[in-house]
């Protein structure tokens, strides 16, 4: 870092620490005053000398030196609280910041940059400020006050000697100096390599099912100890320099007593200093060296703690999803309208394209197309996940970007395919997205989601843990819980990326009625990956490559489309004859 970047992060570093000055303040007043009494005591010890030496009474000094040592103990441990505070403080609202924007960011964060990378800014980067920023820092104001202190001192007492012993140790910090700029360097480089050891990590556990059923652990344990080697590697490089800075600092504190013994060996003998003053000078300098080496060393700690500082600042300004600030108008028919609509995760590319359709109020509209065809990407664009290249999406007759996102979340809940439920009890889940649900709502939503018999046959009943991702409960009550939690919201659009996994017939059938009883109070859009889902639909969308192929019911479409009549033979398991009563029992086909 040089220049006018160099410039920005030191800017950007004392607007950081601004709102913590008050406790960093008193932390290095403090920390001034007990090292200017630490630079007291030699005064004081040459003067119990002095009186010793002379044969005079050595009280006062005595004491004074007892005085200075508690006082200096005292200051000590207030100081550590303050700094021990603040930093702690900065910690907590750094990690604000970023949980913030890993909660509010777009999606495309998140597919940008590796989990484990981005818990490693929120939990080891966000530590780092503390641990090498504040702790840096005052360690750099007190020991430069500190070290400025001691020469002036030892000036006082002998200018001569103190050129001399400046000179020695001026050739060894600017030695040090160098070696510390390329430990920054060497810091950066290792924060991104534990970056980048974290997400190879978490992308192993992320999976852990899948990394023992592929019987992977040996090659996943290679491929993350690769990581693990490379961070290593640079942090040994950072170890080699920091290991090169004491021998340096050594060489030149033992030059410097070296010249100091000298050069005050001819003044004594000279009769141009006496031993009294001798001996205070030798504690002063003795007492500059701890500072000296911490000087040096809070130079190599900030420019880690600037690292992360880096890190973590990128990561809290990126932008949160932009929502609309319309009032929200009550519910018309159509419900939900696509106009138009093109959009592509690479420009250029579009994965929908012109798509214009409108879901009905109420009822039961099914989505079937080939796999990659779009489907999934037409839900997250009615919740603003990602926004439309062109064309609108219209929410009863309101574009969708005009709404705030809580709003348009609110009056479109999404169930989705893959992770519908989050670690925790059954009830937390309900109420996951309305953690203000009443007792009735949510018994209503639990009959609403066939759930009543299972939940009832549970020892704890609403309080049993679904386990991690929901891995305690099976792929057809977690489905129905992601749906009873979302009808809980009471929303007017119910959007349904139906499982692609096996659901036996029981299950398929409570599938379908949750289904049929939401679809009497709001519009329910589903992803239809089975035969049962589809004939209940009052309205199917044909999607292929993006495009909306053909609109129709399932009588209809089977005469008239040919993707239809394929994706009916290869896809929903189904046959030209296929009988609803027969898959699904009579509750079901009684809706259609
Ligand atoms: N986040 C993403 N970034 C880039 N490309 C994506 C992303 N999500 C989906 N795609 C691509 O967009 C295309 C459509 O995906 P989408 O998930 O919408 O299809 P789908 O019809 O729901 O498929 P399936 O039935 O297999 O779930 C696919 O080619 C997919 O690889």
């Amino acid at each position: 870092m040089t220049g006018p970047a160099a410039t920005g992060v030191y800017r950007r570093l004392s607007s950081l620490i601004k709102p913590y000055r008050g406790g960093l303040s008193v932390a290095v007043v403090l920390g001034v005053f007990s090292s200017g009494l630490a630079l007291a005591q030699p005064m004081v010890i040459g003067s119990l000398v002095g009186k010793i030496t002379a044969g005079a009474p050595a009280t006062v000094p005595a004491l004074s030196l007892a005085a200075l040592f508690v006082t200096d103990l005292v200051l000590g441990g207030v100081e550590v609280y303050l700094l021990g505070r603040a930093g702690a403080t900065l910690v907590l609202d750094s990690r604000r910041r970023v949980v913030r924007s890993l909660l509010r960011a777009p999606l495309g964060l998140h597919l940008r940059r590796q989990r484990g990378d981005l818990f490693s800014v929120a939990v080891a980067d966000t530590d780092l400020l503390k641990t090498s920023l504040m702790q840096g820092l005052l360690n750099l104001v007190v020991s430069t006050l500190m070290v400025v202190g001691s020469v002036v001192l030892m000036t006082i007492i002998d200018p001569v000697l103190t050129v001399s012993t400046l000179g020695v140790l001026l050739l060894a910090g600017l030695a040090t100096m160098a070696v510390a700029r390329r430990v920054r360097a060497v810091g950066v480089e290792t924060r991104e390599r534990v970056g980048a050891f974290a997400g190879a990590l978490q992308r192993a556990i992320g999976a852990i099912r899948t990394v023992k059923l592929s019987r992977a652990e040996d090659r996943e344990e290679t491929r993350i100890g690769q990581f693990a080697t490379d961070a290593y590697g640079i942090g040994m490089r950072g170890v080699r320099l920091e290991s090169l800075m004491a021998p340096i600092m050594n060489l030149g504190i033992q030059a410097a007593f070296a010249a100091v013994f000298t050069v005050g060996a001819f003044r004594l003998v000279g009769g141009a200093m006496d031993t009294a003053h001798f001996s205070s000078y030798l504690l002063y300098l003795l007492y500059l060296i701890a500072p000296l080496i911490s000087l040096f060393s809070a130079l190599a700690q900030i420019q880690l703690g600037l690292a992360a500082m880096i890190r973590v600042d990128a990561l809290a300004a990126e932008p949160e999803e932009a929502g609309g600030a319309a009032d929200v108008v009550p519910m018309t028919d159509p419900a939900l309208s696509f106009d138009h609509v093109t959009f592509g995760y690479q420009p250029g590319s579009p994965t929908v394209r012109g798509l214009t359709f409108d879901i009905p109020r109420r009822g039961f509209v099914a989505v079937v197309g080939p796999s990659g065809a779009g489907k999934s990407t037409i839900f997250a664009l009615a919740e603003r996940l990602w926004d439309v290249d062109s064309g609108r999406i219209l929410l009863a007759g309101q574009d969708i970007r005009d709404l705030p996102l809580r709003a348009l979340r609110g009056r479109v809940g999404y169930v989705e395919q893959d992770a519908p439920v989050v670690d925790g009890t059954i009830r937390e889940n309900l109420v996951f997205a309305k953690p203000d649900a009443t007792e009735e709502q949510i018994a209503d939503a639990i009959d609403k989601a066939n759930l009543r018999c299972w939940i009832d046959s549970l020892d704890n009943g609403l309080d049993t843990e679904v386990g991690e991702a929901g891995t305690a409960i099976s792929g057809g009550e977690r489905q129905r819980l992601a749906i009873a939690r979302m009808l809980l919201l009471r929303p007017d659009v119910l959007l349904l990326d139906e499982a692609t996994s096996q659901l036996d017939t029981e299950a398929e059938i409570a599938l379908g009625n949750s289904i049929a009883a939401a679809s009497t109070d709001c519009a329910v859009v589903a992803i239809a990956h089975r035969m049962a889902t589809v004939v209940a639909a009052d309205r199917i969308l044909v999607v292929d490559d993006g495009r909306l192929q053909a609109v129709g019911d399932h009588e209809s479409l089977l005469a008239t489309n040919e993707l239809y009549q394929r994706l009916v033979h290869t896809q929903l398991g189904g046959t030209d004859d296929w009988d609803p009563d027969a898959a699904t029992g009579t509750e079901l086909a009684g809706r259609i």
